[in-house]
């Protein structure tokens, strides 16, 4: 069934159904040079045209994203995701790459060898709901064409029995804590970069903050850069960035275009558009549509979760009309497991039904009586985030009042819940849910929840595979060998923290003791003993000694002393709380407790937090999203920011290119300094003026950490962001180059994150030769210009006809020229009377200064066209490529990308050199 439209071929937006203007079909095809139009035709025949940067939609929506896997639900909704993206920097790219490699997914089968009863057997829910989500339902066309089967669609009784090409199955790791986790059935060594499955979520959202940026049917993200290989982009205006359309039935949901929407309609918004239509009639919860006042993400990802599962149930309905029992929702709850601690679920399941309830009947009941105060408010203000989206879930599902209690405590009876208690639907969401990311706008687009063979992947800090997302799929790749029978695993959290901030992460997020090869080795506690053997089967690196991990610890604080031997670690410190070490290469002793440390670090987060505001006082403009971009449009300095620029160090001769300011500098480099005890690395060919306005002598610090620390991993990842939305180019691309030594330093194996950051690298590298070729280019044609306007000033004057220097005093006169008449025939005066000589000085001088600015300029040109061009060579390793293939496919869009950039990089710093050669 396709969305209905009524007789002015508008939407009808209360008959659950939205849908386009009919016109739209005699209309021109859709054109991007169009604003974004809003599909909400209530109030016009003709679709409303709505640019996106008015939309109240945007406007009030938190800040993109940066985002930690899996979702997190127990945060705070507004921060969901907030935490350093780690993994979560991972690419959707659009799915043009699909279809390559839809030949080898049909080569992938799906064994799950656990044992089960015969009818759980033939009804496994992971193959039947995930199975669904591929049917052609309501007539959507499946999205695999080809006869061949795939892992949801296999027949239950092909799953088990296995298959010469199956690639994984499912069993006990036979650890209690972890669970079933995913295997390798491969009979022979996987190598890096094989695609091990792909996977549709069972259900998936685009998160509020970027609702009017990504459609919410094939993920494409407007904010992302159209590759220059990208035929889709070819001829589209704004870079090839296009605007979405919005839904004219809830107005919450936008889409690519009338096909992404007629797509999604029939997959899942037409389960839950009349919904949201309803929450927003609600007047309890009318402000968390209209005013956000909570983040809807998690609301709208159980909603299609409820609805999906109430499909499914049907589905599940007519197989036992056909006199099979129905499993489904006994397995589907064996998947979903508790994400949430302890104490909150207690407390759920001893209150929640009832407090939410509550809310909403309180609520309901303080509006209608127009009483403002006290209890409402005050309830509201103690309830956790959960029991908010809960509630909003509920006035979007769960339409009698009777039926709220059931959906919450999950009673059999009730249709809405299938069964399964409301409450459950959001601990499953919150342990299973994947934060989708975005790569090249480094943010996170969506949650998904993806039960077939993800939901089975354990955690290591030390991950033999990665997943990236392609639109709405999932992709699982290997990056290491995995062996036949070996485990398969991803990582969850960002691996570049230390042991101590790992597993702090995954205990507050996750609930969970990581029982990983890394942890083992270098245990954030110094009492567990260390299983040195269980890191070096896997890694072909030098291995540091067992539990003297080099990302968290000190170092020795005297800072003439060059030795870098950790010392002692943070989790040391956390049990002894006082520590004294002596080091063994000056006898200098540190003495460190954890008060000290913990100012220190609070120093470096005043100095950061000094740093970012110093950074953006530099610009008027602080769009991240566009900046990350990297287009080449030029960084047009703010009037301020030219006011204070005065004496800003003009880098390459460029006055394209903002540079930080000197303070903002300062900033960033005590901060630095705080943390590691060491002066960052500002590069005195680059940084030029702004390193001589930092001091280079190094004062003994208490605390000296090692440099890998998360910490300044973290710094450089801010100096590297700000840099890169204040258009700082130099500046950024040595916080790139840090950055992408660091990775490869704490990564073992290969990692899409060390690929994105060489592509930055590459990416900077390019955009500085070109506008350094753009600037010599046009100091040729300013230098022509000049030669004839010098000979214009010589002919001046003098050769001048006398009618000509007349006219000109009369039209100053006039008042067209500055200054009153009489001023005016005073200096024309004394020009007269000024002697040649006097002129030829003053000409002379004028000269001179210029030639003396374009000497500095094209000195520091050329300074750093050589610095780019010792980029080359790093920039070209072929081992950057091979990451790239990896971790995206062997004819991944990103390594073609980047391929470009290089080529482009080379041809530019060519031709920029031609100049100054010449001259
Ligand atoms: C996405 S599920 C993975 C599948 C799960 N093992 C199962 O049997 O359903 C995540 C859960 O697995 C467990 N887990 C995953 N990785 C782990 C690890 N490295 N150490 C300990 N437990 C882990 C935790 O209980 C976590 O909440």
């Amino acid at each position: 069934m396709l969305p209905p439209q009524d007789s002015h071929g508008d939407t009808q937006a209360n008959a659950s159904s939205p849908s386009f203007n009919k016109t739209s079909s005699t209309k021109p095809k859709r054109n991007y040079r169009t604003k974004a139009r809003d599909m909400d035709s209530d109030t016009t025949p003709e679709p409303t045209f709505q640019n996106l940067s008015n939309d109240t939609t945007t406007a009030t929506t938190t800040s993109p994203q940066k985002s930690s896997l899996p979702y997190v639900e127990s945060q705070n909704a507004q921060n969901l995701g907030e935490v350093y993206p780690g993994l979560a920097r991972l690419s959707f790219l659009d799915q043009a790459e699909q279809e390559i490699d839809e030949q080898q997914q049909h080569q992938i089968l799906l064994k799950i060898p656990r044992a089960q009863s015969p009818s759980q057997k033939s009804h496994d829910p992971l193959a039947q709901e995930g199975g669904s989500m591929l049917e052609a339902q309501d007539n959507v066309p499946a999205p695999v064409s080809s006869s061949a089967p795939v892992p949801t669609l296999t027949p239950p009784s092909v799953l088990f029995a296995g298959s010469p090409t199956s690639l994984v199955e499912i069993h006990d790791t036979g650890s209690s804590s972890r669970g079933r986790g995913l295997f390798s059935a491969a009979k022979e060594t996987l190598k890096p970069g094989t695609l091990l499955f792909k996977e549709l979520g069972y259900c998936q959202v685009v998160n509020d903050a970027s609702l009017a940026q990504v459609c919410s049917a094939c993920f494409k993200d407007t904010r992302e850069e159209q590759g220059e290989d990208d035929k889709a982009s070819a001829g589209l205006p704004n870079g090839g960035q296009r605007k979405l359309v919005r839904c004219a039935g809830c107005k919450v949901i936008w889409y690519c275009n009338k096909t992404c929407q007629i797509k999604d309609w029939k997959l899942h918004h037409q389960l839950e558009c009349q919904g949201i239509q309803k929450s927003l009639a609600n007047l309890a919860t009318k402000d968390v549509w209209t005013k956000h006042t909570l983040d809807t993400t998690s609301v709208r990802a159980i909603c299609r979760l409820v609805r999906r599962r109430e499909r499914v149930r049907a589905s599940a309905k007519y197989k036992a009309d056909h006199g099979k029992v129905d499993p489904q929702q006994k397995q589907v709850n064996e998947v979903y497991v508790s994400g949430l601690d302890q104490r909150e679920e207690e407390w759920l399941d001893n209150h929640g039904a009832d407090w939410i309830e509550r809310y909403l009947n309180t609520y309901e009941h303080e509006q209608s009586e127009t009483t403002s105060s006290s209890s409402a408010k005050g309830v509201l203000n103690e309830s956790s985030q959960l029991t908010k989206v809960m509630a909003v879930v509920m006035s979007c599902v769960v339409s009698p009042k009777e039926n709220r209690q059931n959906f919450l405590k999950g009673s059999g009876a009730d249709q809405t819940s299938g069964g399964a208690s409301g409450i459950d639907l959001i601990r499953k969401l919150s342990a299973y849910g994947f934060s989708m990311t975005n790569l090249e706008t480094t943010t996170a687009v969506g949650l998904g929840l993806y039960i077939q063979s993800m939901a089975f992947m354990n955690h290591s800090c030390v991950p033999n595979c990665v997943y990236i997302f392609k639109g709405p799929k999932v992709e699982c790749r290997v990056i290491r060998d995995i062996q036949p029978g070996e485990e398969m695993t991803i990582s969850y959290i960002d691996q570049v923290g230390t042991t101590t901030e790992r597993q702090r992460q995954l205990k507050e997020q996750y609930h969970f003791v990581c029982e990983c090869p890394l942890c083992h080795f270098l245990p954030a506690n110094p009492l567990i003993p260390v299983k040195d053997d269980t890191l070096k089967e896997m890694s072909d690196v030098p291995l540091p000694k067992p539990a003297m991990d080099p990302k968290q610890g000190f170092v020795c604080s005297n800072s003439a002393c060059r030795s870098r031997t950790i010392l002692a670690t943070e989790a040391q410190l956390s049990i002894y709380n006082k520590i004294q070490v002596q080091c063994m290469e000056c006898n200098h002793t540190t003495e460190l407790d954890q008060e000290l440390v913990q100012e220190n670090q609070e120093d470096a987060d005043r100095l950061v937090a000094g740093f970012v505001r110093e950074m953006n006082k530099g610009s008027s403009s602080h769009t991240k999203r566009s900046a990350r971009n990297f287009e080449l449009a030029k960084a047009t300095a703010s009037p301020e920011a030219q006011d204070q620029g005065a004496d800003k160090p003009v880098i390459g001769g460029m006055k394209t290119v903002q540079e930080p300011s000197a303070q903002a500098l300062r900033y960033f480099k005590e901060a630095y300094k705080t943390l590691t005890g060491v002066s960052p690395r500002l590069d005195s060919r680059v940084d030029g003026d702004a390193l001589s306005l930092l001091s280079n002598t190094e004062e003994d610090r208490p605390v000296r950490r090692s440099v890998l620390h998360h910490a300044v991993r973290q710094l450089e990842q801010t100096g590297f962001d700000e840099a890169v939305s204040q258009k700082n180019w130099v500046f950024a691309l040595q916080r790139s180059i840090e950055l992408e030594s660091m990775l490869k330093q704490v990564y073992i194996g290969h990692h899409p994150l060390k690929s994105i950051q060489s592509y930055y690298t590459c990416k900077i590298a390019n955009l500085l030769a070109n506008l350094l070729l753009e600037e010599s280019t046009v100091e040729i044609e300013e230098s022509d210009q000049d030669k004839d306007s010098d000979l214009d000033d010589l002919d001046d004057g003098p050769a001048n006809s006398d009618d000509e220097r007349d006219l000109k005093a009369l039209r100053a006169a006039m008042g067209v020229g500055s200054g009153s008449m009489q001023e005016q025939l005073m200096r024309k005066k004394r020009r007269e009377s000024e002697s040649t000589e006097d002129k030829e000085l003053k000409k002379k001088a004028k000269l001179d200064a210029k030639k003396d600015k374009k000497r500095v300029q094209e000195q520091s040109s050329s300074e750093l066209m050589k610095y780019l061009k010792t980029l080359v060579p790093k920039i070209e390793d072929p081992q950057i490529l091979q990451e790239f293939r990896v971790c995206w496919g062997k004819d991944g869009k990103l390594a073609s990308r980047y391929r470009y950039q290089v080529d482009s990089l080379k041809t530019a710093l060519h031709y920029a050199e031609q100049p100054f050669v010449q001259k």
